[in-house]
């Protein structure tokens, strides 16, 4: 390097500063998303990106890495061979097939099933002991057929599950209460989208649970108004995806969130996909399902256990039945 002229007597500093790498699968919305939101937040000291399309892919790759200038220095490499994720931390996976208008969910869940079975595989073979995190979707079919096609322990694969529902559900109670989301702790858990399930005695605002303050202020609450919010919580999903075609920045957030949790050892307990079996009498077989977990380096230390009302305990129930059922059919 003729810029710098060497100085003398160095010696190579003690190895404690780990290099931390995580691989993106999926160049699309979500996986840029996620990565863009990675280096903002100066989560790794490498990012592999990694997608079926080359030409859509080096763009990205170029795009972000004109931007050093105003971000931590951060190594970013592409590739559609998965070498490319060799020695990887932590890998995000959020490729998968674009769900075509009425196809059914169990036809698209096939789709990338396949998908899957080129995608998972080599990510082991160049990452044996890196965490999976799968975004795509249906994401507790998709994290529990990683795991298979992995053969990874159980606590190296977790699915980002019920964490967007929740930030969103945090979200609309703080816009509701006009207070900081962060100030929200609210848990939608079980199965992600328009099954999961809002665990009302969850939510405290402050670290006021909200059930018992309203009564003892011997405010009238109807269920009716949780399930509101509840229910806003899916209709918000199909209005971002009437209105933009897509979500990508609450996804991007919630999973760099997780990301953080894990790589930065923070045991900070999120909803996110499990293996939920010998959990609240789920025993239908291997299926996935967002509780709420403790994360840190080794993936997931352990799942909480929350005392659920006998409904909330059923609708889980319900959950793993329709999954197991759904996977069954899978040939796995
Ligand atoms: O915010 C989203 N957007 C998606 C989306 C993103 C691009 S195209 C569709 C969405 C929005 C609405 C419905 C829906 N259904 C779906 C079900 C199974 C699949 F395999 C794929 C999609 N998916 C994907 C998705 O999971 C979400 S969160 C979400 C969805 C439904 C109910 C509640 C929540 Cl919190």
């Amino acid at each position: 390097n003729i810029f710098f002229k060497p100085i003398q007597n160095t010696s190579p500093p003690s190895p404690t500063k780990r290099h931390t790498k995580i691989s993106v699968i999926g160049a699309g919305n979500v996986g840029m998303a996620i990565a863009q939101t990675i280096l903002t937040q100066d989560l790794a000291d490498e990012i592999a990106l990694v997608d079926a399309q080359p030409a859509k892919l080096r763009g990205e790759m170029l795009d972000l890495q004109h931007a050093a200038a105003f971000l931590p220095r951060t190594k970013i490499i592409a590739s559609t061979d998965y070498s490319v994720t060799v020695g990887s931390d932590l890998c995000i996976v959020s490729a998968g097939a674009r769900q075509i208008a009425g196809e059914s969910r169990l036809n698209l869940l096939q789709r990338n099933v396949a998908l899957f079975r080129g995608i998972i595989p080599p990510i082991a073979k160049y990452s044996p002991g890196t965490i999976l995190m799968i975004v795509s979707n249906p994401v507790d079919v998709l994290t529990y057929v990683a795991w298979k096609l992995s053969g990874f322990p159980s606590n190296r694969v977790v699915g980002s599950g019920t964490n967007l529902d929740s930030s969103r559900f945090r979200f609309l109670i703080a816009d509701h209460l006009d207070v900081n989301a962060q100030d929200v702790q609210a848990s939608i858990i079980g199965e992600h989208g328009d099954s999961s399930v809002a665990l009302w005695s969850s939510i405290s605002v402050g670290g006021v649970p909200v059930l018992s303050f309203l009564d003892k202020q011997q405010i009238p609450y109807e269920k009716e108004t949780l399930e509101g919010i509840h229910k806003a919580v899916v209709d918000s999903a199909y209005e971002v995806i009437s209105l933009k075609g897509y979500t990508s920045w609450a996804i991007g957030y919630s999973a760099a969130n997780l990301a953080r949790s894990i790589l930065r050892d923070q045991r900070k307990i999120h909803p996110v996909s499990v293996l939920a079996k010998g959990f609240y009498g789920i025993d239908d077989g291997d299926v996935f399902l967002s509780l709420p977990a403790l994360l840190g380096r080794g993936g997931v230390l352990g799942v909480t256990n929350v005392n659920l009302t006998d409904e909330e305990e059923q609708r889980l129930r319900k959950s793993a039945q329709t999954i197991s059922k759904l996977q069954s059919q899978l040939g796995l």
